[in-house]
């Protein structure tokens, strides 16, 4: 069976939901992948006997990742790409050109759509422009954060992901600045001509990671009226914290009530940027089917994890979707 597109598939039927995937940097971690380098989970990809060896062991656990993920009730997966833009590869990789660039994405998303086969949905991951600084959950894009060329750097990401039709979807995600929430709302249909999401990165108090508002997020979108590109498809919340997850996608809700939207929190765990590793924080005060209940009610239409979830969260994501759709 075919694909349906997925702009027509939530409006066919208004109370579907989608399940994602969980943290994939992270799941690789856990099974044994040290992605704790400047190109973070691309580094699998990086080294030729990924692909040249069919039996590699690194490639053998990214198997193992996306089957688990399936097994566990994902409905819609996202490639590996986080930290996969021109500028982190080619100033961190042997891998120079954009040709050589072009090759190692067209690889990476073939071999995702080899992984989930051809009836998921598959999301062509972009991270944001802090990803490469690291920086993307304080929102601190510099001084002059207005002057920033967010599309040079997205730009052979972009261009790539557009052409290749085994992707479904594209996901901005983990934008924690305005400034690049309003670039990305910029690019019309010309620059960006394939359905996407937008997930923001966004404090536990509720506000962007530079400190916009939820309402100056929806004005934002409100401003842009019907100049908005029409492949806008969500918005959402990402790598937020599992806690105050709800609330958040709640007040989401409440400045853009017709917007669908998308929810996929972190374990509740803190980044350590520095060390690169995960810390602990509060104790989960929910448990999957009270949240999950929470985002379906603010109007969710794609509902997972992010870093530190595992292919157990997604089961118990999968479960509470099915009792309350
Ligand atoms: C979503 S975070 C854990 C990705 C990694 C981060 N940008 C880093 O470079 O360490
Ligand atoms: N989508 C990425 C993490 C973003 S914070 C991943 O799953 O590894
Ligand atoms: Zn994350």
């Amino acid at each position: 069976m075919a694909r349906i597109p997925l702009k027509q598939l939530l409006a066919d039927d208004p109370k579907k939901v989608l399940v994602l995937d969980g943290g994939q940097g992270t799941e690789l971690e856990n099974r044994g992948i040290k992605v704790a380098n400047p190109v973070w989970s691309t580094i699998p990809f990086i080294s030729e006997s990924f692909w040249s060896d069919e039996s590699s062991a690194n490639r053998k656990i990214v198997e193992e990742m996306f089957n688990d993920f399936l097994a566990a009730g994902a409905e819609i997966l996202m490639t590996i790409t986080y930290q996969t833009s021109f500028k982190s590869v080619s100033e961190n990789t042997p891998i120079k050109t954009l040709a050589a660039y072009d090759n190692l994405l067209t690889r990476i998303v073939d071999f995702s759509r080899d992984c989930i086969g051809k009836e998921k949905h598959l999301i062509g991951c972009i991270g944001p422009w802090g990803a490469h600084v690291c920086c993307e959950f304080t929102g601190d894009y510099g001084p002059n954060p207005e002057n920033i060329d967010f599309y040079q750097y997205f730009k052979p990401q972009l261009d790539n992901f557009n052409r290749n039709e085994k992707l479904d979807l594209l996901g901005f995600e983990t934008i924690p600045n305005i400034h690049e929430l309003k670039a990305i709302l910029s690019w019309d249909a010309s620059i960006l001509s394939k359905p996407f999401y937008i997930g923001l990165s966004v404090h536990e108090h509720g506000v962007l990671r530079d400190g916009t508002t939820m309402e100056g997020v929806a004005k934002v979108i409100k401003d842009l009226g019907d100049k908005i590109n029409p492949n806008f498809l969500l918005l959402g919340i990402n790598c937020v914290s599992f806690n105050q997850s709800p609330d958040i996608l709640e007040s989401l809700h409440r400045a853009l009530p017709n917007m669908p939207l998308l929810a996929y929190p972190n374990s509740g765990e803190v980044y350590d940027t520095e060390k690169k590793i995960w810390l602990p924080n509060s104790d989960k005060l929910n448990s999957w089917d009270t949240v999950v209940k929470q985002y379906i009610g603010s109007g969710a239409r794609i509902i997972g994890g992010c870093c530190r979830t595992t292919p157990k969260d997604i089961q118990e994501i999968s479960a509470a979707v099915k009792k309350y759709t």
